[in-house]
């Protein structure tokens, strides 16, 4: 089709209100300037095509209107739709992590650049790390990122004691993969991953893994697929090579939870505060907790009328936090 062609096709798709006409000859616009040499152009108009899909994504708020892409149905059990404004900057990352995650972002973004080659985009992640070292963050930051629905799926909904109805209920999870571009997070994916052995109930646990494996074998949807585990030890081997990436999170070094608090607290005032010291105190807690004890700290300087943070505050906070999750 020629580039009049083209037009003529989209004003007219327009004109009937026909949607899906209208982006899929956008896209075949797009692939017709590829061709020609023009990737830039080819790219602009595959990222208005991603952005017009995922429309009422960007018009949700909280408190705003009630999103459109909501699970219906039985799914409606199993998934909560999210729509996170998290980015991939708003993480504080070591940067081999923050680098895989860029390839994943850019490899989605540029998927049916990719696609025309005849290349698969990376869309199975297992994240694998302690609590509260930022797995569920990720799967919010890459939503975000993509403009995607992040649908988490509730593991009390999938996990029936009659394993049969699991199995069915995992195909309805992986059916609405394949409706609904998106963010699919499995949390605490040991759930369903454990190994076939671990499990007293065992034959049916196995069906259950057997079906996820197949599911995600056969998988050919265009969104993503995240699973987290704080358990992989407990992961089924076979799980692993499953996945297109398998990332590690740690718990942060005294350098990366200087760079956590300096991001939370930069908005405050904080000279004379001893970043190196605070840092070397917080070593040892997760993500969560040294920015739940940067907030505290500010919080306390808010609620009581001084202008600055301390080292003092900051240090009482800390202490805090690792008292709290010492005790839990
Ligand atoms: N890398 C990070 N950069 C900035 N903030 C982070 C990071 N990781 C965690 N956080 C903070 O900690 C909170 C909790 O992290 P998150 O829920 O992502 O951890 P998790 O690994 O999924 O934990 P769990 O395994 O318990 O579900 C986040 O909402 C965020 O405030």
């Amino acid at each position: 089709m020629t580039t009049a062609r083209h037009i003529v096709t989209l004003l007219k798709s327009h004109i009937a209100g026909d949607e899906d006409r209208f982006l899929s000859t956008a896209m075949q616009l797009a692939a017709h300037e590829a061709r020609q040499g023009h990737g830039k152009l080819a790219q602009e108009l595959r990222d208005l095509v991603d952005a017009a899909k995922v429309k009422p994504a960007s018009i949700i708020r909280p408190g705003g209107p009630i999103p459109l892409a909501q699970p219906k149905g039985e799914l409606a059990s199993l998934l909560s739709a999210q729509y996170p404004d998290t980015r991939l900057g708003d993480m504080i990352l070591p940067p081999d992590l923050q680098t895989r995650l860029e390839r994943v972002l850019l490899e989605q973004r540029q998927q049916d650049h990719l696609r025309d080659y005849g290349l698969k985009p990376r869309r199975k992640l297992l994240l694998v790390g302690p609590p509260g070292s930022g797995k569920t963050m990720t799967a919010a930051a890459l939503a975000g990122e993509l403009k995607l629905p992040l649908f988490s799926v509730v593991l009390d909904g999938l996990i029936t004691k009659f394993m049969g109805e699991t199995a069915a209920k995992l195909r309805l999870v992986f059916d609405g993969m394949a409706a609904t571009r998106g963010v699919y997070f499995f949390d605490e994916f040991d759930a369903i991953g454990a190994r076939r052995s671990e499990r007293q109930d065992v034959g049916e646990i196995r069906r259950v893994l057997n079906s996820f494996l197949q599911f995600l074998e056969q998988d050919e949807s265009h969104g993503l697929v995240v699973a987290a585990t704080n358990h992989p030890e407990l992961l089924d081997q076979a799980l692993f090579r499953r996945f297109d990436d398998v990332l590690e999170y740690t718990l942060p070094d005294a350098a990366l939870i200087e760079r956590l608090l300096r991001a939370r607290l930069g908005r405050f005032d904080t000279r004379g505060l001893n970043w190196g010291e605070a840092a070397e105190q917080a070593t040892g807690l997760p993500q969560a907790e040294v920015v739940r004890a940067a907030e505290d700290a500010a919080k306390s300087i808010i609620l009581s009328n001084a202008k600055r943070i301390t080292s003092k505050a900051l240090s009482e906070a800390i202490a805090e936090r690792r008292r709290a999750t010492l005790a839990s």
